[in-house]
């Protein structure tokens, strides 16, 4: 789509009272019980968070898994709404969940992160929510694929959908690393450079899949920037029926939230604006000399490239390769630059002029 999306800002949503950031979405993985999601809707509410999540239906990995109360977990949601004068919202999968999750005054609804990996069930999600004014957010699709995410946000906004928001919840990892799903933070990133105006939330809980990561995840997204977050909490964590390891009691939460540093993206006062001005100033200036080192080294790889041709030489030049990416780790370490930025750099580089060469020898 070439023109911007007109997404309706937060304070349009009739969600949430107090405006800061982080806007705060909570609640259990999966309503397990009515005693066991009012005990934490009400222990939430007490600690300030207006905004119920509950995860009615469950897409589990493999099957026999608890895969959620289904339909009868909603009246318990729309007691929740009634008695404590909380919003509620949940995970929507197919049509049918919509239709059920309006029928019992959802406020908000959210797509997860397989149904945005599949095209056919957004657009479904979608066309079953025309007409309809709630907030509806977007977990980034498991797979790190920003134009399925975007595609995803366009489809519900073809069917009339303003009140638009994404969720970052990381991205599915075949190597085991330190979270559960990689942050990729690159990604949101470049949401937000995309649909300047869309609201971002990130899940702490879905990233780190353990509780001792939320503090330093949480902290992470406010530091870039996200407008808010969704986290699991239950009040009994460790015998929760889903995701029990990161889900954290309703006190833990407020813990973390009391910890977090909110700092703003423009400074404050003017000393301060002069200062980073001119440091920005040195930085734009060096970056016009990495641009002229740059388009240098072009000419030459051009130069090479034609000599190349002429004389039947081959494109990569492993020694030569080899050679150089040796050369400028070991810079890095004397200047204590991280080896990786270096690393990912010059192999950006190589693989330019490796494009540019085969682009000549295609002339
Ligand atoms: O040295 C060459 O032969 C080049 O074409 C230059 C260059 C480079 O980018 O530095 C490009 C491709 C080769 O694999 C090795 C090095």
């Amino acid at each position: 789509m070439t023109k911007p999306l007109e997404i309706q800002s937060y304070s349009e949503w009739n969600l949430f009272t107090r405006q800061e950031r982080p806007l705060m979405i909570a609640g259990p993985c999966s309503a397990e019980s009515e005693e066991q999601l009012f005990n934490t809707a009400t222990q939430l509410k007490n600690n300030g968070i207006e905004v119920l999540r509950a995860g009615i239906w469950k897409p589990r990995t493999r099957p026999n898994c608890f895969e959620g109360v289904g339909v009868k977990g909603l009246p318990w949601l729309q007691n929740i709404q009634k008695e404590l004068g909380m919003k509620i919202s949940t995970e929507v999968a197919n049509a049918h969940h919509v239709e059920a999750a309006l029928k019992y005054g959802m406020n908000m609804v959210w797509i997860g992160a397989r149904s945005t990996a599949n095209p056919f069930a957004v657009q479904e999600i979608a066309e079953s929510l025309k007409g309809v004014d709630i907030p509806v957010l977007v977990k980034n699709p498991v797979n790190p694929d920003i134009e399925l995410w975007i595609g995803a946000f366009e489809r519900l906004y073809l069917c009339g959908i303003t009140k638009l928001g994404a969720i970052h919840r990381g991205f599915s990892s075949y190597n085991s690393t330190r979270y559960r799903n990689m942050p990729q933070w690159q990604i949101p990133i470049e949401l937000k450079r995309r649909i300047k105006n869309l609201p971002l939330f990130c899940d702490p809980s879905h990233i780190s899949g353990h509780r001792e990561y939320i503090q330093e995840i949480s902290q992470k997204a406010m530091d870039l920037g996200f407008d808010g977050l969704i986290i699991e909490s239950h009040v009994n964590p460790d015998c929760a029926l889903s995701d029990a390891l990161q889900q954290i009691t309703p006190d833990q939460l407020n813990q973390i939230l009391a910890h977090l540093i909110i700092r703003e993206e423009h400074p404050n006062n003017s000393n301060n604006t002069l200062i980073i001005e001119e440091l920005r100033e040195k930085i734009d200036t060096l970056d016009n000399t990495i641009m002229e080192v740059l388009t240098n080294r072009m000419k030459i790889i051009e130069e090479i490239g034609t000599y190349k041709k002429q004389n039947n030489i081959t494109i990569l030049q492993p020694d030569r390769w080899e050679k150089i990416l040796t050369r400028v780790l070991e810079e890095a370490r004397k200047n204590n630059l991280s080896e990786e930025l270096v690393e990912r750099v010059f192999k950006a580089i190589h693989q330019a002029s490796i494009d540019r060469q085969t682009d000549i020898m295609n002339e």
